[in-house]
């Protein structure tokens, strides 16, 4: 089938035998049609002289069988049909000439049976009725459909027929399919499966049909006659959900006539009114649809424009025959429908199959295909020795790792989060946002009920003994002795005087070892008793936490934060040492290099044999600078060992108080936020353990700066400011990471390094 088409037309004429060979001319190509008229006078005299008017259509169909017009003109249109395209066969013409006889035949007569019975026929073998169970391909149902168009009103010819299906009651009309085409509402469909089913159709239709007598015809259509066979083929063997539809209209269009050759009266002429106009609504139609420049084509004046408007000009492969007379008196209308003809030629059509899609069987489809992936995807990760993988939708204990793994990870005590499949990619992204959300939120909500000045009060009563702080690198390397000397070996010597030595015994190592599941799930049950409506605020909790549950831990950060504090001004102290005795050195080379000089002028420095020579008092010199020097070297080492203690301490002191914050963090979520349902899901050796929370949440109530505690106070949850500081602590050192996934036993060894040991027994 083309792309493209043009409508077939074909002529042909009912056989007679005055056929006016002088004035109609077929050519030898059967192609042609000549029409010869003698010309008439001015004065309405027919006169001598001749006008001819050629007609090039697509075949001639005169003195042929019905079998050769079939094959001629509906064949190809019928097999289109069953491959999926639109088609439309239509006879036009006058009265009496042959229409009914040309689409459906001498229905007494096997042999003079019209297309209609033929395209039946068609049907039935071998592609659809008879070898329907055979075909392994496709599968075919096939409907059929008799629609009558008398003095504009649409008349359902199949209505007796029991077994039909009618998609909606009422009155027939013809409405607008939502995919362009249009369909008749409340027309019955029949569904049919044998030749013979179908020919009863057909003739009961006939039978219903209004037939009326007049001059020309005794048995006179006075109606358009629309029988339509409805396909639908479905493959057998494609699992894909796409299905075909078509439909083949047979059209017996009511005949053309003039009122004064019919000779017709009272309801036959009504008839011939009604008759004419639809026909004259059909020929504006296909005025239109030639005239590629018209952009509206009329269908919708009349209801046989409207029914036949996806057969004249949409995707159908279209035929019209043109019935005619072979008489010379009917050759005015011969002539007319000629014309028809020749117009309808004009038009195109763009055949193309109609394919659809079935909603519930492409489900299926998609399901069992998602089924063969998710195998697929089990067998490569078998292959691949991958962990197994679930592929369906995540549980909710799934979701809530997830949730605790974002979380921790954004705390920064989870350095990555495992990618395992795209769902829980998606479930760590929907977390992500989550958490960002939940930011915004509450930085929207949070009212500013502390100023500056409240917030260094608060600041201020959390400092003291028991205020932590975590200094940033660039406080711990701008932390110079000088500047903190005094004020921190006054605190010093007053707050910490027990001693200089780390204090780390065994029992409180054990401190830093994180609790085991069950010790936690235990320590949750006994502070969910704590819980209240409204959690107190975290500075306020964070107290409590140090004097109770938290006091090891923060005993042993305060002792370690006073060694911290000793060894800086030890550091501090040994700075200023070497630096005097530098600058004792520096004097002692000046006073040498003076000396020397004095006695090169006056030439006693080489002896007689070339030697040099040494007095007494430049000897003098040389051994203070050797003492002063070897008392420079010896400081330069003790500093370089105490520097080194200094940077064990913060080590200690930063892991001590990351912990503090962390289990803060753990005891304060478990104790006041997290709802029951979550905490259920906390089981022994579980996935999700208590613990697994922000650290930047803690982070939070160190008060080192007003900032942070503004920060703190106004928005306790504003974590992204101290993620970026977490995360550049850790960057910076990153063995100092409390993290629940790294060995504790490991920063325990570290507490043990043999510089503080060293340092212990000094
Ligand atoms: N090609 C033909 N061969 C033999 N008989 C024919 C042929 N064409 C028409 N006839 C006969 O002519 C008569 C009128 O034909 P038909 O009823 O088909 O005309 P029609 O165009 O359908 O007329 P109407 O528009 O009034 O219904 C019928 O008796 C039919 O058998």
């Amino acid at each position: 089938m083309n792309a493209h088409n043009e409508v077939r037309v074909y002529v042909r004429t009912r056989p007679t035998a005055q056929f006016a060979q002088e004035l109609i001319e077929y050519s030898p190509d059967k192609q042609t049609v000549s029409v010869h008229q003698r010309k008439i006078s001015r004065k309405g005299v027919l006169n001598n002289q001749m006008s001819s008017r050629s007609f090039r259509l697509n075949g001639v169909l005169h003195n042929i069988s019905q079998e050769d017009v079939y094959r001629q003109v509906a064949h190809s249109v019928v097999l289109g049909a069953l491959e999926g395209y639109n088609g439309t066969v239509m006879c036009f013409g006058q009265t009496g000439a042959g229409k009914t006889f040309t689409m459906t035949g001498a229905s007494e007569s096997y042999k003079q049976r019209g297309i209609i019975p033929r395209a039946i026929q068609e049907f039935s073998s071998p592609q659809v009725f008879y070898e329907i169970d055979n075909r392994v391909d496709h599968t075919f149902s096939v409907h059929l459909s008799f629609l009558e168009i008398y003095n504009e009103t649409l008349v359902d010819l199949l209505s007796s027929v029991k077994g039909g299906q009618t998609k909606h009651c009422g009155t027939l009309a013809v409405v607008e399919e939502p995919e362009g085409g249009v369909s008749v509402k409340g027309l019955s469909l029949h569904p049919v499966h044998r030749e013979e089913e179908a020919l009863n159709l057909l003739f009961e239709g006939e039978m219903n049909k209004i037939i009326g007598e007049h001059a020309l015809n005794k048995h006179s259509s006075r109606s358009h006659c629309i029988f339509t066979v409805h396909v639908e083929s479905r493959s057998r063997t494609l699992s894909n959900a796409t299905y075909v539809t078509s439909k083949l209209n047979l059209v017996d269009l009511a005949g053309s006539e003039r009122l004064s050759k019919t000779g017709s009266e009272g309801q036959v002429q009504r008839e011939a009114l009604y008759i004419n106009k639809s026909l004259s609504f059909l020929e504006q139609a296909i005025l239109a649809l030639a005239d590629r420049r018209r952009e509206h084509v009329p269908f919708r004046q009349s209801k046989l424009t409207h029914a036949l408007k996806d057969s004249l000009g949409g995707n159908c492969n279209t035929v019209l025959v043109a019935n005619i007379y072979g008489e010379a008196a009917q050759i005015e209308e011969t002539l007319s429908t000629l014309r028809f003809a020749a117009r309808m030629k004009c038009v195109c059509t763009e055949p193309s199959v109609n394919k659809h899609i079935d909603p519930a069987l492409q489900v299926q489809t998609l399901q069992k295909e998602i089924q063969l992936l998710k195998q697929e995807l089990s067998f490569h990760n078998t292959l691949a020795n991958r962990a197994a993988v679930t592929y369906e939708d995540l549980t909710e204990a799934q979701l809530a790792v997830v949730k605790s793994e974002v979380q921790s990870y954004l705390a920064g005590t989870l350095d990555e989060i495992t990618i395992v499949s795209i769902r829980q990619i998606q479930a760590v992204f929907a977390q992500f946002k989550n958490a960002f959300q939940e930011q915004e939120q509450q930085l929207k909500k949070t009212p500013s009920t502390l100023s500056m000045s409240d917030a260094k009060e608060s600041v201020e009563e959390m400092d003291g003994e028991n205020r932590f702080s975590v200094p940033t690198s660039s406080q711990r390397q701008s932390e110079s002795p000088s500047r903190s000397k005094a004020k921190k070996v006054k605190e010093s010597s007053r707050k910490n005087g027990q001693g200089d030595h780390l204090t780390m015994t065994q029992s409180e190592m054990e401190i830093l070892v994180p609790p085991s599941a069950a010790e936690t799930k235990e320590s949750a049950r006994d502070d969910a008793k704590k819980r209240c409506d409204t959690p107190p605020s975290k500075m306020e909790a964070f107290e409590v936490y140090k004097s109770e549950r938290g006091h090891e831990i923060n005993r042993i950060l305060k002792e370690n934060k006073s060694v911290l504090k000793e060894r800086l001004v030890q550091l501090h102290n040994l700075t200023g040492i070497i630096n005097s005795i530098k600058r004792d050195i520096d004097h002692m080379r000046s006073d040498l290099q003076l000396y020397r000089d004095e006695r090169q002028s006056q030439g006693h420095l080489v002896s007689a044999d070339g030697e040099p020579v040494l007095d007494e008092a430049e000897v003098t010199l040389l051994i203070k600078l050797r003492g002063a020097k070897d008392q420079y070297r010896q400081n330069y080492e003790e500093l370089l060992s105490t520097k080194a203690e200094v940077q064990y301490c913060r080590h200690l002191v930063d892991q001590c108080r990351m912990r503090l914050f962390s289990e803060f963090e753990s005891w304060y979520n478990e104790s006041f936020l997290l709802p029951d349902e979550v905490l259920a899901i906390f089981k022994d050796g579980g996935p999700i353990r208590p613990g697994l929370v922000p650290v930047d949440k803690a982070l939070a109530l160190e008060g080192d700066e007003q900032e942070h505690a503004e920060l703190l106070v106004d928005s306790p949850s504003a974590t992204s400011f101290y993620n970026a500081y977490n995360r550049t602590v850790q960057r910076r050192a990153p063995h100092c990471t409390v993290s629940r996934r790294s060995s504790m036993g490991t920063d325990t060894d570290k507490l043990k390094s043999p510089a503080i040991v060293t340092r212990r027994g000094r």
